[in-house]
Formats: structure tokens, sequence, C-alpha cells
């Protein structure tokens, strides 16, 4: 399946602990994918760890890039992301510069997925990271998602909530304007109901946290999208 066609995704932080029958758990859940992705303490080390350990399932695996340090190759997919609403050059495009300025040669450029970001959760870590500035209104996030679909023609637009369960109000109307741009929700999905209220207007939920915080309910997250 192409991942423009998944609609579930377990984000796994490799700065965090998952054991063996969790991480079956997660892998073996049914869900489209799952993305190796953090904000902090996330080392080539610690990715090829999870990422091996992953590959003994056949879920596809996709590496959201936060470090240079960390790319790894025998990703399925490695997401870009580019914080929109960053006050900071270094989040948007100078860390994807040095990266291409690095990597070019070996860049296999189908692989790399741009990710148009917008951090909606100001207490978030990757809103403090990325020294974020929160939208004033839904207009401003309904105008990040239109620069990501007609000016940048990136294929995903992701509301990062991170941490916090969004408004839905604000996906619909989002949703509604997109018509190429994949729709990617994430943040504070913790039970199925949550998952297929945002899932009826995201193309693709992501649930993090609650892998390591209730992995009953998270894996009840999958099932009520299908
Ligand atoms: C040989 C080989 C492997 C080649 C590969 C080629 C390749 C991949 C080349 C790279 C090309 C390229 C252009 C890369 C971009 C480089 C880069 C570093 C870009 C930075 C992008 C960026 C904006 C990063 C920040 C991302 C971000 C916002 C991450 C946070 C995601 C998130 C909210 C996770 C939730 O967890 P966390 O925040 O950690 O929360 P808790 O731990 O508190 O739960
Ligand atoms: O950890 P949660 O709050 O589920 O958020 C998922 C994902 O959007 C984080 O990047
Ligand atoms: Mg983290």
């Amino acid at each position: 399946m192409d991942y423009t066609e998944w609609r579930h995704i377990f984000k796994l932080d490799p700065e965090k602990e998952i054991d063996a029958e969790s991480l079956e758990k997660v892998c073996e859940s049914g869900t489209d994918a799952i993305i190796i992705g953090g904000s902090d303490g996330v080392t080539s080390d610690n990715v090829i760890d999870l990422l091996i350990r992953i590959r003994r399932y056949a879920v596809p695996v996709a590496l959201e890039v936060s470090t240079i340090e960390s790319i790894t190759p025998g990703f399925d997919y490695y997401f870009i992301p580019s914080v929109l609403n960053s006050t900071e050059t270094k989040w948007v495009k100078d860390l994807h510069h040095l990266a291409t300025k690095e990597f070019g040669e070996v860049i296999n450029w189908d692989e790399m997925i741009p990710e148009g970001y917008c951090i909606l959760n100001p207490d978030c870590k990757a809103a403090k990271l990325t020294s974020a500035k929160q939208p004033e209104s839904i207009e401003d996030i309904i105008a990040y998602a239109q620069m990501v679909e007609h000016l940048f023609k990136f294929p995903i637009f992701y509301m990062e909530y991170s941490g916090m369960y969004g408004d839905v109000e604000i996906v619909k109307k989002v949703r509604a304007g997109l018509k190429r741009t994949k729709l990617f929700y994430g943040g504070g999905i913790q039970t199925a109901e949550q998952a297929s209220e945002m899932a009826t207007y995201a193309d693709a939920i992501i649930v993090g946290n609650q892998v390591y915080e209730n992995l009953e309910e998270a894996i009840k997250t999958v099932h009520a999208i299908r």
C-alpha cells in the first residue's frame, strides 16, 4: 500500500522504551504503517535499533527526519517536515538545505515525502523546539493548508496537536479545502471514538503517546477506522 492510502499510523518515539511483546502488538495490529520520529533524544543508534526490531514484521516503516545525524538507510519512506509556523528558517528549509548538500548524491527522491507541518499545541516539545507561532484563527490554519497544496505542492499537510486532542471542527474545515494534498492529523488520540471522529475528516490519523500510556486502548484505534 502506497503512503497516500494510509489511514492509520502509529508513531514510535526512538527515545522511549518499548518491550518486544508491545512492539509485536503494534506491528501486528493491522495499522497501515509506523513512523519513527520525535523531537529530542533521537540518535542514529536508537533509530537503527528500532528499525531493525520493526523489520521483523511486514508493516511499512517511515522515518520522520528530525536531525541530520539520525538519518539511516533502510526505511520505506523518509518524511521530511517543514514547519510552516516556525519562526526560525532552520525548521522550514535550512536543515533541509544542509542535508541535501550532504546526502545529495545518494538521495532517492522518490522516497522523500515532504510534509507541510503546522504545530497547533503551543505547549508541546516540537512547538518549543521550532519556536512555532500559534495561528491566531482558523483562517490562518486554512491558509497554511492552501499554501501546502497550491504553492509548495507538498503531498501532506500535517496538523500536529502532539499531546493534545485537537478541534475536530478545524480539521473538518481544513479538509474541505484540500483536493490533492493529504491531511494527516496527530495529537491526543486515546480512544477508538476519538480515532473514528478525526478519521472522518483526516485522510490519516497518527497515534503516538497512547502506545506508551495504554497500549490496549491504542490498539483499539486501529479497528475503529476499519
Ligand atoms: C544514505 C541515506 C540514508 C540517505 C537518505 C537521504 C535522506 C533522508 C536525506 C535527507 C534529505 C532531507 C532534505 C532531510 C531534512 C533534514 C532535516 C533535519 C530536516 C528537519 C526537519 C524538521 C522541521 C524537524 C523537526 C521535526 C519535528 C517537528 C518533529 C516532532 C514530531 C513530533 C511532534 C513527535 C512527537 O514526539 P515528541 O515531540 O518527541 O514528544 P514527547 O517525547 O514529549 O512525547
Ligand atoms: O503523541 P500523540 O499526542 O498521539 O501525537 C501523535 C503525533 O502527531 C505526534 O507527532
Ligand atoms: Mg520524544
